[in-house]
């Protein structure tokens, strides 16, 4: 037999997510002040979904929206189904551009199913955040969003076998991430199917020491974070398939802007400080109909309180 549910509603705020930061593929991660709200219920028959913003003409409203799955893999999880759901999404990160939009629904769900299946447990409810992040990177196939948009702050994630394990760090105080947003998206699955199976070994050394250099210049040194995001091993292989982004790359990177391509792409994520560059001189470098925001990092994660 099935777990009872109560009726009861929830709502998640989850940030946006940059992945990579350069050299860390599939490992480092920083959660960013863009936030998706989503409010799931419990009712007594059938799926109701709703979506406002970004990608409100796009996602399906059934079974297979990205949400209702990771949340019915939760349900699973703890028990069994509940008798019906209505879900409702307010979205402001942008799908497909490499801000961890895919992520952040499916943590979204996770938490929502575990804090409906048990809201007096914890924060986020009756898994633990490690049966989260492990449940959500099944889903998303790699960790280093999920790790970000669940956990809030720098996180480096990891693989134990089919486990995802992850810590946070915590960015300098002066770190402003900016985002240069293109219209077009790109998918993650076309960007990984452009990597190679192979790479020359001292590629592999170096982005192993500028991930670790990065670590530092995050969170005690932002003057060497230029060395810092060279990347070797994700972003050369995916250029043909965001040529502009990776020109911007390139661009401010000669300037000295320390810049990188945001998780699969195509936005450009600029990791500047207090004192870098202007968000208006980091305009001047934008592309026609690229948008230029500056973020703020996120400390908390995925925030869940009943409603
Ligand atoms: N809030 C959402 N609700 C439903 N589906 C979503 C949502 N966000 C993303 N998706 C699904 O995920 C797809 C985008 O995922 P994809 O992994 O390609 O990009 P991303 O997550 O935005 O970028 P990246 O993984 O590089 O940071 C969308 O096209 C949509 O199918
Ligand atoms: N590490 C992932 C992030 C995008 O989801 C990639 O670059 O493919």
């Amino acid at each position: 037999m099935g777990r009872a549910y109560r009726p009861s509603g929830v709502r998640v705020r989850v940030p946006a997510s940059s992945a990579n930061l350069g050299p860390g593929f599939d490992a480092l991660g920083l959660a960013l002040g863009l936030y998706d709200d989503v409010e799931l219920s419990i009712v007594s028959d059938g799926l109701l979904v709703e979506v406002t913003g970004e990608g409100a003409r796009d996602v399906p409203t059934d079974e297979s929206h990205l949400l209702v799955r990771a949340a019915r893999a939760a349900f699973d999880r703890l028990g069994g189904q509940p008798a019906g759901l209505r879900l409702s999404c307010t979205n402001r990160i942008p799908h497909g551009r490499g801000l961890g939009s895919s992520a952040a629904a499916i943590v979204a769900g996770v938490v929502a199913a575990s804090v409906l299946a048990d809201p007096d447990a914890g924060p986020r409810g009756a898994l633990s955040d490690d049966e989260l992040l492990s449940l959500a990177t099944e889903l998303e196939g790699h960790p280093d969003n999920v790790a970000a948009c669940l956990l809030g702050a720098g996180t480096i994630a990891w693989m134990e076998g089919p486990k995802a394990q992850a810590v946070r760090f915590h960015p300098a105080a002066d770190l402003v991430p900016v985002a240069f947003v293109p219209t077009q998206p790109l998918s993650t699955e076309v960007a990984r199917g452009l990597l190679p199976a192979r790479v020359p070994h001292a590629d592999a050394a170096a982005n192993a020491g500028r991930a670790a250099l990065l670590v530092h210049a995050l969170t005690t040194d932002l003057s060497v974070l230029l060395a810092a995001t060279e990347d070797r091993l994700h972003q050369a292989y995916r250029a043909a398939a965001m040529p502009v982004s990776a020109m911007l790359v390139e661009k401010l990177r000669a300037a000295d802007i320390p810049a990188v391509i945001s998780g699969a792409g195509a936005t450009v994520l600029a990791l500047t400080s207090g004192d870098g560059p202007s968000v208006e001189v980091l305009a001047g470098y934008a592309p026609a109909g690229t948008a230029v925001l500056p973020l703020t990092v996120d400390y908390c994660g995925a925030v869940a309180r009943p409603s």
